[in-house]
Order: C-alpha cells, then sequence, then structure tokens
C-alpha cells in the first residue's frame, strides 16, 4: 500500500499536476493485468484486475480487499521493478503517481532519502539524525563530481549551482519547496553548508561570512519559527539566502530577505499550536529577568492560553533562551539591544491581557479591571511611552475627514481589534529589525559578481479554510510552476527531440490567465484589493462583490454558490476556495497614525527607532503599503535573480 503522508520536499520544486505524469500509461489494461488502484481508504493499493465491464474495472489487491474503479484512473504496476528502486525517476517504466510512490518508499525504507526526477531532488523526511550523509568526507566526495554520477544528494544540486556559477558565470537560484515540516529548512540549512565549503574563505580575523549566515539561524528561528500541528519548529515566514561570490567564487557576502511573516500568530493561536517561540523562551528566562518584566507563566498570558500547549517536548525553553541570547551576540545584536528587543516581547505580551469594557458614553470603551489597568501600565512602562496616551491609542480613533478631524470613541470590541493591531504592528517591526541587523552584521558585498539565491518557500496551499497568506503562498507556486512550464518543459522537449527519443509531447497546463487573474496592472485581484484597500468605506463584502463583477466570466474565477464573499481561484493545482473577510486587513501593512504617534515618541530610542517619523504630507492620515503589491515586487526579484 502507498500514502504520501510522508513529508518530502523538492529541489526545483515544481508541482506536476498528476495528468503530466502518464506520459507512458498508455499500455492496455486487461484482466489478468498488475495495477495499482486508488484505495478509498488508504491512497494507492497494488492488485490485479479481476473484470472489467464498460468504463470500470475489478481489482483483487494484494492485500484482500476487492476495489472497483475507473478504467482510467488504474495505472499499471511494473511487476519488472527493481527491488531496490531506482535513482532517477526517469528510469521508471511507467511515470505515473503510484509508481512514483511506489519507487520513493522502496529508496525510503532502504534509508535512501534523496531520488532525483531529471535534475530535481526529491527528498523525504528521514526525521531522524543522519550524520553519516552529511559530513565532511561527503562534501569532498561530491565536490566536481557530474550531477548523477554519486547517489542523489543535496551537496551535488549545490555543487551544479556552484560549477555553473563558476564556469558560465551566471548567478543561480536553488528552490526548495514542500508542504509544513517537509524539511525546507534543514535543506536549506544543509545547502548553504556546502556552499560554504566550496566558497568559503579560511577564518584568518574573526568570523567568516557563511559562518554569520548559519549563525543566524538560532535568532531567527526564535523569532519567525513557532510549533504548529505539523512541525514543531515550523517557520512561519518565507527566506530566500542570497549568497554574493567575488569572481574567484569565494564567498564576499550575503543577505537574508523575509517575507510573509505570519502576523496573525502573535494575537491567535489554535490548539495544539504555540505562539512564537520567543514569549515561552522569556517566560522561562533566568528569575531576575522575568522579574523585571513583570511577567508570569505562559499560562497567564491572553497571546499564549488560547492553546493549552505551552512546552514542546524535548525542549528547554529556559536553555533556549540562554541559547538565543548567544546567538544574538555572534551576530553582533548588542546586550542593550537584546534587552530592548526582550522588554517589547514581555509590553506585547501585556498588551494581550488589556482587556477592555463598556465605558460611560455609548459606544466608548476602558480598561475592564485592575488586571488590565496593570497590564496597560506595563506595557506603557515597557515601552517608555505614556499610560495616558497608550489608553487613548488603543480607545479611540481619529477620523480625517476632508472637512474636520474627529476624535472618535471606540466600543470594547473595536478597541480589542485596535489593540491586537498594535501587537501585531510592534512584532513584525521589531522582525524586520532583526532581519535588517543581521544583514549589516553579515556585511552585503556591493561588488559581487554573482550569487547563489536559496529560496524556502511553502509548496502549494489549500486547506478547509483559506486566507491571504495561503493566497500569496499559491500565487509564488503559480510563478514557480509557470517558469518551470517555460523552462523545463520546452527545454526537455527540445533535448529528447535533439536526441531523437521518442518522447510524447508533455501536455502542461498553461497558467498564464491565472497569473493575469492575480497579478494584472490594473484590474487583477490585487490591483483590486490594494484599490479597496485605499478607500475607507471598503469592507470585504465590497471587495467580493466588485471581484464577482469583474471576472463574471473569467474561466479561472469561480463565485461559490453558498457564499456571498469567498471567491475560488481555479490554479493549476486545483481549485482553492478562499475568504475574503479578512483580505483587506491582512494587506494592509499601514501603521494606525495614533500608534505611530504614540512609540515615536518612546523615551526607548529602540522602541522609538522602529517607528522612524514618516515624511510630513504623509503623516496625517492613514499610510497604507499593500503587501501582496510588495510581495509582487519580492518574487519579481527572486525570478530575476534566480533563473537568468
Ligand atoms: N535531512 C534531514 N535530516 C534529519 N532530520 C530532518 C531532515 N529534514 C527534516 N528533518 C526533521 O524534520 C523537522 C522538520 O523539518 P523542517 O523544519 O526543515 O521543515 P520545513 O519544511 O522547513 O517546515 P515549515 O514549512 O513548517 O517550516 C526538522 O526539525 C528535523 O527534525
Amino acid at each position: 500500500m502507498l500514502g504520501n503522508s510522508f513529508g518530502s520536499c523538492t529541489l526545483w520544486p515544481y508541482v506536476f499536476k498528476c495528468e503530466t505524469l502518464h506520459l507512458m500509461a498508455t499500455e492496455n489494461i486487461t484482466v489478468g493485468s498488475h495495477v495499482w488502484i486508488e484505495d478509498p481508504d488508504d491512497s494507492w493499493i497494488d492488485g490485479v484486475v479481476s473484470k472489467i465491464t464498460g468504463k470500470d474495472a475489478e481489482v483483487k489487491a494484494s492485500s484482500g480487499k476487492t476495489i472497483t474503479g475507473k478504467l482510467s484512473k488504474i495505472y499499471p504496476k511494473d511487476m519488472e521493478a527493481a527491488p531496490a528502486g531506482v535513482d532517477d525517476m526517469t528510469k521508471l517504466s511507467y511515470l505515473h503517481e503510484p509508481g512514483v510512490l511506489q519507487n520513493l518508499k522502496t529508496r525510503y525504507e532502504l534509508n535512501e532519502i534523496y531520488t532525483y526526477t531529471g535534475n530535481i531532488l526529491i527528498a523525504i523526511n528521514p526525521f531522524q539524525k543522519l550524520p553519516h550523509i552529511y559530513g565532511s568526507h561527503m562534501m569532498q566526495q561530491y565536490r566536481g563530481a557530474p550531477l548523477g554520477e554519486l547517489s542523489p544528494h543535496v551537496f551535488a544540486v549545490a555543487d551544479v549551482a556552484y560549477r555553473a556559477m563558476v564556469n558560465e558565470s551566471k548567478s543561480n537560484s536553488i528552490l526548495v519547496s514542500g508542504e509544513s515540516g517537509a524539511g525546507k529548512t534543514e535543506t536549506t540549512k544543509m545547502l548553504m553548508r556546502y556552499l560554504a565549503y566550496l566558497g568559503g574563505r579560511a577564518a584568518t580575523e574573526g568570523r567568516t561570512v557563511e559562518q554569520q549566515v548559519l549563525e543566524s539561524n538560532p535568532v531567527l528561528e526564535a523569532f519567525g519559527n513557532a510549533k504548529t500541528v505539523r512541525n514543531n519548529n515550523s517557520s512561519r515566514f518565507g527566506k530566500f539566502v542570497e549568497i554574493q561570490f567575488d569572481k574567484h567564487g569565494r564567498i564576499s557576502g550575503a543577505a537574508v530577505r523575509t517575507y510573509l511573516l505570519e502576523r496573525s500568530r502573535v494575537c491567535q493561536v489554535s490548539d495544539p499550536e504555540r505562539n512564537y517561540h520567543c514569549f515561552y523562551l522569556l517566560c522561562a528566562a533566568p528569575q531576575e529577568e522575568v522579574d523585571k518584566y513583570k511577567l508570569g507563566s505562559p499560562q497567564s498570558y491572553h497571546y499564549l492560553n488560547q492553546s493549552k500547549c505551552y512546552e514542546l517536548v524535548g525542549v528547554s525553553d529556559a536553555q533556549e533562551y540562554l541559547e538565543t541570547r548567544r546567538a544574538m551576540d555572534i551576530v553582533g545584536i548588542s546586550s542593550k539591544e537584546q534587552e530592548a528587543i526582550f522588554r517589547v516581547i514581555a509590553a506585547i505580551l501585556h498588551l494581550g491581557n488589556t482587556a477592555f469594557a463598556k465605558g460611560k458614553d455609548a459606544d466608548s470603551s476602558l480598561p475592564k479591571d485592575d488586571q488590565a489597568k496593570f497590564h496597560l501600565h506595563t506595557t506603557a512602562e515597557l515601552l517608555m511611552c505614556d499610560a495616558k496616551a497608550l489608553e487613548d491609542a488603543l480607545c479611540k480613533r481619529v477620523m480625517v475627514t476632508p472637512e474636520e478631524v474627529i476624535k472618535r470613541s471606540l466600543d470594547p470590541r473595536s478597541a480589542t481589534i485596535n489593540r491586537d493591531g498594535l501587537a501585531k504592528t510592534l512584532y513584525s517591526r521589531l522582525f524586520d529589525w532583526l532581519v535588517d541587523k543581521i544583514n549589516n552584521s553579515i556585511g552585503q558585498d556591493p561588488n559581487s559578481k554573482f550569487l547563489i539565491g536559496v529560496l524556502d518557500i511553502y509548496g502549494f496551499e489549500s486547506f478547509k479554510a483559506n486566507s491571504f497568506e495561503q493566497f500569496c503562498i499559491n500565487f509564488t507556486n503559480e510563478k514557480l510552476q509557470q517558469h518551470f512550464n517555460q523552462h523545463v518543459f520546452k527545454m526537455e522537449q527540445e533535448e529528447y527531440t535533439k536526441e531523437k527519443i521518442n518522447w510524447s509531447y508533455i501536455e502542461f497546463v498553461d497558467n498564464q490567465d491565472v497569473l493575469d487573474l492575480i497579478e494584472k496592472k490594473p484590474g487583477g485581484v490585487i490591483a483590486l484589493l490594494d484599490e479597496a484597500c485605499m478607500f475607507p468605506k471598503s469592507t470585504h463584502e465590497t471587495f467580493a462583490n466588485k471581484l464577482y463583477q469583474t471576472f463574471k466570466t473569467h474561466k479561472r474565477f469561480i463565485k461559490p454558490k453558498l457564499s456571498r464573499t469567498d471567491f475560488t481561484i481555479a490554479h493549476y493545482a486545483g481549485d482553492v476556495q478562499y475568504q475574503s473577510d479578512q483580505f483587506l486587513d491582512k494587506n494592509k501593512d499601514y501603521v494606525v497614525p495614533e500608534h505611530q504617534d504614540l512609540l515615536s515618541a518612546s523615551k526607548c530610542s529602540f522602541v522609538a527607532g522602529l517607528f522612524p517619523p514618516l515624511p510630513e504630507e504623509t503623516s496625517k492620515s492613514a499610510k497604507f503599503s499593500s503587501i501582496g503589491s510588495r510581495f509582487k515586487v519580492v518574487l519579481l526579484y527572486v525570478c530575476l535573480h534566480g533563473f537568468g
């Protein structure tokens, strides 16, 4: 029996529509054929066809079960398949989904976690340390070895990228994709280690660039990773690491670019997940630190106790706290800055406990009780701002109309949303600061000749509920798919034609129309979303209606029958139904002017520095910057550097 429940990640990570893999599955299936059939309970199962009736076939599975299915969904089983599998899928007699999965499974059982498909590497997460395949003797072996000469390995992919850069004088990108927990981050680290081995300098003075990049990981992980259902250390942001080289192929600088940090996690966690690691680390810090920030146990904070998961098996938060502080020292974050960083983290926890009740006036609010007042005051103390000003910034909103400026009270629900907005803004500004700091401390080489980029990105996502994050991730995968279509399929086909190999042409799904639907300017979904965000009266209903009107006849856009605000996009990998209700909020990376004024006036230069004053003309109105459009630019940047 076969299932694809084991995590796998791919380098050159394009997701095929399964139909594109049925190249050679044209053999006639008759009674007595050995086949694979989809088992409703357990993915693929093998068996022998016992009866064919019209378009249906009955299969006696090897497990003893009898399953009936469509003939068109039944695939021949290779009875002469090598017992140990093949190291390159292109060597399979039948290139279809069950054949591919069977091969990966066979190899995995023999501890072979890597398999090629041409020049794509598939890695299956071993969920155990395999030091023997990553040691320095392995690095030596792969150095300069042509792809395919040795067993499939992540080092071989890095070697090809490096050699191509040196020999052809051009930059390269390696894409690492897969679902959460598949092993992308670990694979990225291995790639960087190997590139450091190839292009590293001897550490004559202090630490080398590559050491610094690797050492910055624990800092990024403490603030950007969290426990999710699938992965105890899940990166909640996308990452593009750029390693710069000089003309001799020696590493001369590096930069880490991050995008799409999951901001909503700061205020909202569901069981059995956790918020970002740093919150728990700080609660487990030495007692004098905990006292200094007036902290208690994680159980006492609203932003943490929405889930009952506080600890990770086999991980000591106290130990991790000390290690994070050490890693921060190494990347050059001063002890004063570290103190301010954790002060902001503590402030966010206290802010989350500032609950509101109805005030005296209609639709007004005030801190709910003495506890809420305590947390409000502690937040102000830690952020070094005025407590009354903080309360006002949370409970009131200045409305700027062409005629006048009005200060309006917020009801408790709106004040709570406003409070959560402030927490998210603070956290994401802090995260961006850390990334900038890491980049400054590693140092970029303005004269770098080439670079190798490693893009660590989620694969296609389709959940029960899909929001703006899934929209951006799926947009990225559409872009990557298009690149795959344009370059790889065409390239492979040309190669086969040149070599006169009898190869039935792959019918790939051209997804330009989906990309137009999403990113076209003007008129694409992102452009319409930006428009909605700029118009004060927009709601997700008006945004959804605009989409329905604009794309009424678009064949990749569907209005679901039972919803008035959802929309479905027919992606290359399948239909995804998106809930539009948080699209506007999530796309707006604007800081509420009251929050901006409050924090830029902080007596703590670190906090004030996170909120530099805005240019005069924009300071009076809410400054809106579109996350979706910025994401589009980042993608363009990655593509330009990656696929030249
Ligand atoms: N090559 C490997 N060798 C040993 N263990 C691995 C390897 N790859 C992954 N793992 C294990 O699987 C866990 C999850 O992997 P990783 O964090 O790299 O996944 P990911 O794809 O980056 O997930 P996410 O998208 O959630 O961040 C790791 O913490 C590690 O324990």
